[in-house]
């Protein structure tokens, strides 16, 4: 079922005290998805600025007596004026996870160094050749059954030591060791020392990702163009750097370990890719408009017959505005 949502972003930088660790200060960074429907947009940018404001240049404790991030993130969910699914990050690393049915999640993003090649792709496919990553692993548990100490003091440190500066496809379960391979293979590792393991991501690269829920695969591609947009009834242009975010949901091929090799996706989006990028995009064939969710829409009609699996598209003008349009299947995480 189609469904359109808005997303915005914001950030603000803050003094707290928690228990345990004392003073100390952060660059929070929060993102949050609503429902689209008119005038939503612009009242959810500015409820989320409101929400930030009080904290910015303060002590978040000034406001909350609890200074954690789920208690910051479930303060700033609560004043947006309309049900969000929001992430709050704390540091780089690590954050809260909140979603419009209540549920509340902490992830930590962690990474090991590896080599890897993939053995059964076609000849002169580069993944066949032996080359390695910075792996990105993203892990998140139920906030109420686990906490953040819980992953970076006991589960991950025995896999990292596994992991780390290793041949992937010598270790048992990763002979041929895809994102989504990878994925579902940290997934039971985790489960078994991990209460509450609710998912895990792996980005071989800054482009693409893989998550395994214990049940579902999904997938993702980035990709970035340069376009202009009408900017006023007077007929000016004014222009972004747009993120195209492509996510896919679909079963893994038992042969070749994946949903659809990262680099199909990029060559069967080339197409749509070279007509909206260095372009005004309200000139493009057919679109309804030129506002990202017409644009997303666009897309989605010109990649579909291309890209069967594809399940939802998120387009971001600025890194703190775009939207989300979920097509089919159902990809709540990551928000972006
Ligand atoms: N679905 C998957 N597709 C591919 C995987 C994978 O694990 N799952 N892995 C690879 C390769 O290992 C490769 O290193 C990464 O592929 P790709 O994203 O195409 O890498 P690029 O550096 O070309 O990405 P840019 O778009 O240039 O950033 C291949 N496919």
């Amino acid at each position: 079922m189609n469904s359109s949502h808005i997303l915005a972003g914001a950030g603000f930088e803050a003094a707290r005290n928690l228990a345990g660790i004392g003073e100390h200060g952060h660059s929070f960074r929060v993102q949050v998805r609503a429902d689209a429907h008119p005038g939503s947009e612009a009242a959810l940018h500015a409820d989320l600025a409101a929400a930030v404001a009080p904290f910015h240049y303060a002590h978040v404790n000034a406001t909350l007596a609890d200074g954690s991030d789920l208690s910051i993130a479930r303060y700033l969910a609560s004043q947006c004026g309309q049900p969000v699914s929001l992430q709050l990050a704390s540091a780089a690393d690590r954050g809260a996870l909140l979603d419009e049915d209540g549920n509340e999640y902490v992830y930590l993003d962690t990474r090991f160094e590896a080599a890897h090649q993939l053995p059964h792709v076609g000849p002169g496919h580069k993944c066949g050749r032996l080359h390695g990553h910075g792996f990105g692993v993203r892990i998140v548990v139920d906030a109420s059954q686990n906490c953040l100490n819980d992953i970076l003091l006991k589960a991950w440190p025995p896999l990292f030591a596994r992991l780390n500066h290793k041949y992937l496809n010598a270790i048992a379960g990763l002979d041929n060791p895809t994102s989504e391979v990878m994925a579902a293979w940290l997934y039971r590792e985790l489960a078994a020392n991990l209460a509450g393991l609710a998912w895990v991501e792996v980005r071989e690269t800054h482009t693409a990702g893989s998550q395994f829920d214990g049940e579902t695969f999904r997938i993702w591609k980035e990709q970035h163009f340069e376009s202009a947009v009408p900017f006023d009834a007077a007929g000016n242009y004014t222009g972004h750097s747009y993120l195209i975010r492509l996510l896919l949901q679909g079963s893994v091929d038992r042969v070749m370990g994946w949903v659809l090799d990262f680099g199909d996706v990029k060559d069967r989006f080339k197409p749509v890719y070279r007509q909206l990028d260095h372009n005004p995009l309200d000139k493009l064939p057919g679109v309804r408009a030129a506002d990202a969710a017409s644009v997303a829409e666009w897309v989605h009609g010109e990649l579909k017959p291309l890209v069967p699996e594809l399940s939802r598209i998120d387009l971001m003008e600025t890194p703190q505005r775009g939207v989300s349009q979920t097509f089919r299947g159902d990809m709540q995480w990551p928000l972006l």
